[in-house]
């Protein structure tokens, strides 16, 4: 078998390590050629590098001579990582007797290109150059997508991120393998998911990747409509994003979030046991599961609320109010219900939102001779609205309204 090589001079000006502590048969592969060749360049730095021999050792040897962290991620595979503030370097035994072998184990050829500095030459045997060039993901084989299935998902990540097309043999390949997706660990799916969630690109090769068969099993409710709502998602927050100052700090998390409970099943309990199922945080199935049932609240009203029941709203809401308005807006709830409430909330003063206490319950217990019971609460929480409702002011007359209230009770 012979090597399709080019001489290439590859730049990393963000290379954290001395280049002559790499063994001279180290290969830079994935992502990182891929990227240097597209001249794309990441946040983070993250290189993989493939040995013939001694990974774990290479990784200990650069990570003391500069003072790095090091870790083993895969004892079985030999495959360790330096930690550099900037970014991870990642030392792997090359899988299978040759170089070629190993390339030829990997998912598409564009990212089955690699790079040896010391050469400065690219080994491209699958025509991976070639595919960069023209844009196109392509699978190595069938048989190494079903070797890992979550490939079938990254097909439509990495397209997204790139502005990549998935060649067609590829996808149709992709649409009969497309069940195995669920035998693939949960995390590693959504983190897929949490990618093209981010990316602008995302929604369209969402819908291909649902067209495809790969988002049914994890969201069973998504339809064409939910790609539609997911465009307006962003528009809503756009538009939030000029109303609101904090709103844009917190975009991207809410923005995602938003997209989310999109996709989700529009029933709390159900939206839960999905986002549990891909092993979702806490607190990312709780935003998401106030999001539907507060959207769900919203789009039964058919009148404003009143001042008592916008309270009792925002008491609940308040949270995830940012992520609800996005949704809210793209439904369509009627805006003579909606737009006060963003309103409201926009205003850092505004009692609704954050109600002011004028006294505490032990002052209702030592003025007003009660004894410690659920009455306390039942008060504080009249005296708020009132004063909401413009009916109290201050204390004084806040502990008067509270005994005319016990006296009518
Ligand atoms: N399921 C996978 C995951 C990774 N790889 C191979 O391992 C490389 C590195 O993987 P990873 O860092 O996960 O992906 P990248 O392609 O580098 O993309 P990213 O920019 O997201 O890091 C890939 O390029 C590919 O050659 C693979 O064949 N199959
Ligand atoms: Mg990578």
């Amino acid at each position: 078998m012979t090597l399709r090589t080019a001489s290439l001079s590859l730049s990393f000006p963000d290379l954290p390590c001395d280049l002559d502590l790499l063994p001279t048969s180290a290969y830079l592969v994935g992502g990182a050629v891929r990227d240097a060749l597209l001249g794309r360049k990441g946040a983070y730095v993250d290189l993989d590098f493939v040995v013939p021999e001694k990974s774990v050792e290479t990784a200990q040897q650069i990570a003391n001579y500069h003072r790095a962290g090091f870790v083993v991620l895969d004892e079985a595979r030999q495959i360790a990582r330096v930690v550099f503030p900037q970014g991870t370097l990642d030392f792997a035994l090359q899988e299978g007797a040759t170089l070629d072998k190993d390339l030829r184990r990997r998912d598409f050829t564009i990212n089955a290109i690699a790079y040896n500095f010391c050469q400065q030459q690219a080994i491209d045997p699958l025509g991976g150059i070639q595919d960069l060039q023209r844009g196109i993901i392509r699978m190595v084989s069938p048989e190494n997508l079903k070797d890992d299935p979550l490939r079938l998902l990254r097909a439509y990540r990495q397209a997204a991120q790139l502005g990549f097309q998935i060649d067609n043999d590829t996808r149709e390949q992709i649409r009969l393998l497309a069940p195995l997706i669920t035998r693939i660990a949960a995390e590693r799916v959504q983190s897929e998911f949490n990618y093209i969630l981010a990316h602008d690109l995302g929604n369209k090769w969402l819908q291909y990747a649902w067209e495809d068969g790969l988002v049914t099993p994890w969201f069973p409710t998504v339809d064409r409509e939910k790609f539609a709502e997911i465009e307006s998602v962003a528009i809503s927050a756009k538009y939030l994003v000029n109303k609101w100052h904090n709103f844009g700090e917190n975009c991207p998390k809410w923005l995602y979030l938003a997209k989310l409970a999109t996709l989700v099943t529009q029933k709390p309990e159900i939206a839960e046991s999905e986002l549990e199922k891909l092993k979702y945080s806490r607190s990312h199935i709780k935003a998401v599961t106030a999001t539907v049932k507060h959207l769900l609240y919203l789009q039964t009203l058919t009148s404003p609320l009143s001042l008592r029941e916008q309270y009792f709203f925002f008491l609940e809401a308040k949270k995830v109010f940012p992520i609800l308005a996005t949704r809210a807006m793209t439904v369509g709830v009627d805006s003579a219900i909606l737009i006060p409430l963003i309103e409201r909330y926009l205003d850092k003063n505004d009692l609704v939102v954050h109600p002011q206490q004028l006294l505490t319950g032990n002052d209702l217990l030592q003025e007003l001779q009660l004894q410690p019971s659920p009455i306390i609460g039942y008060l504080l929480t009249e005296i708020k609205i009132a004063h909401i409702e413009g009916k109290v002011s201050n204390k004084q007359e806040a502990l008067e309204f509270a005994s005319e209230l016990l006296k009518r009770n």
